[in-house]
């Protein structure tokens, strides 16, 4: 039964190679982050719906009934296969009273919210009476996939509200996830979600989100890596402040004015990711630095490409060099123009090098820190799990 309070969360990601390209059917390799975006779902008694959003400065309540009417207004072509229309979106935004163009997070945040609130319930049963607060150790709109996480969450807690799903978390049981199939539902309601936020998704940021671990992502297609060897990775942020919409449609544009010249890139960029699953493949669970110098090489020539499609960033550029001057190599993650780096630590890297390196990264004005890669994805707690910071951010609500 859902009907008691439940808390539910996704990860983050890293794209390792083949940020964009997979938008256009190349393929993509990405790892699920150990920082995560969380949901606490509970019954609203009084026939509403409210959602806050600290993360993006959101609080909104809307009445069930207005909500259900607003669904009849716009529901008759719902469904997870189709892309929100145009017309729908357009009607949510005059509902919310979002302005037209609007693309600032708290638009976006609330119109995806809205969008997968009435598209669920159209296909489920009726709009629930639910109190939903997301919160995330994730920056907004930094390419580590805040959007995608923040989309599984609403999908898995939606579906379960309106009783499409199961709640799997049984009685003295810390976590639990969902059935395949359940997941594959949940993956498929996420990327509608995605679809609102970004427009034209690839649906890998998604995929990780809900399935976790370490993924191949080609049009659609899921496949998880047969083996991950421990890769240490520095995540630098450069708090450059980006849109993955404007930027996927950039590079879009730019393919369509050079198609001869920058189709070539994007299959140079699949050819990379290839190489780069055969070699993590063939690794041991914990490399030797033998493995490194191919992988490192990989991170120097994605990122000229990356620059080449066009979204790079002069910040990322530094973190690069900055990297680079202690003898490591640096990457964007995500969609770039800003953003995220990901550096690649060898094993035989010494903890005085790094702390120099981030001690520099640091200098220029970058956050940066150490992660773990290959979490679970989207998974249900009971509050007995829960930890401190996340029992702290529920007291606040
Ligand atoms: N915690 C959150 N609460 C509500 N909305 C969020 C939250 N995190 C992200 N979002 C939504 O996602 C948008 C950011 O998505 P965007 O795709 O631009 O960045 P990202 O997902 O962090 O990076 P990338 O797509 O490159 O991995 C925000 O504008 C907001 O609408
Ligand atoms: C830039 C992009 O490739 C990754 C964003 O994390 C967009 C996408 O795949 O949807
Ligand atoms: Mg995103």
């Amino acid at each position: 039964m859902w009907e008691r309070s439940l808390v539910l969360s996704a990860p983050g990601k890293v794209i390792l190679h083949g940020e964009h390209a997979v938008v256009h059917g190349k393929v993509a390799l990405a790892v699920a982050l150990d920082l995560r975006t969380f949901l606490h779902l509970r019954p609203c008694a009084e026939g509403k719906v409210c959602v806050r959003l600290p993360g993006v400065g959101v609080v909104r309540s809307w009445d069930t009934s207005s909500l259900q009417a607003l669904r009849r207004g716009v529901a008759a072509d719902f469904d997870e296969s189709k892309s929100p229309s145009v017309e729908q979106l357009h009607t949510l935004k005059e509902f919310a009273g979002i302005a037209a163009g609007a693309s600032a997070p708290e638009s976006l945040a609330t119109l995806a919210f809205l969008y997968m609130c009435l598209a669920i319930s159209a296909k489920y049963g009726d709009v629930p009476n639910v109190d939903i607060l997301v919160w995330s150790e994730l920056p907004t709109g930094a390419g580590l996939g805040s959007s995608a996480a923040y989309a599984v969450c609403l999908a898995a807690a939606l579906l379960m509200a309106c009783r499409a799903i199961s709640c799997p978390l049984k009685e003295g049981e810390s976590t639990a996830r969902w059935t395949e199939e359940e997941l594959t539902l949940i993956n498929s309601w996420a990327f509608q979600g995605e679809r609102v936020i970004h427009g034209n998704p690839s649906g890998v940021d998604n995929a990780v989100g809900t399935w976790g671990g370490a993924l191949r992502y080609q049009s659609g297609k899921i496949t998880p890596l047969k083996r991950v060897p421990m890769l240490r990775i520095l995540l630098t942020n450069t708090k450059v402040p980006r849109s993955t919409k404007v930027l996927v449609a950039g590079v879009k544009e730019k393919i369509l004015k050079f198609p001869a010249i920058m189709n070539p890139v994007l299959d140079s960029i699949d050819a990379i990711s290839q190489e780069c699953q055969s070699v993590l493949e063939a690794m041991p669970a914990n490399p030797s630095p033998e493995y490194y110098p191919v992988l490192e090489e990989l991170f120097d020539i994605n990122q000229h490409h990356l620059n080449v499609i066009g979204v790079g960033h002069p910040s990322l550029d530094r973190l690069c060099q900055v990297t680079a001057s202690h003898g490591l190599h640096s990457k964007l993650t995500g969609a770039g123009g800003g953003g995220c780096g990901i550096t690649l630590l060898r094993p035989d890297t010494s903890p005085l090098a790094m702390e120099a390196a981030k001690r520099d990264l640091c200098a220029c004005g970058f956050e940066c820190w150490e992660t773990n890669i290959g979490a679970p994805g989207v998974t249900l707690h009971s509050s007995s799990s829960l930890n401190a910071e996340v029992l702290h951010a529920l007291s606040e609500s």
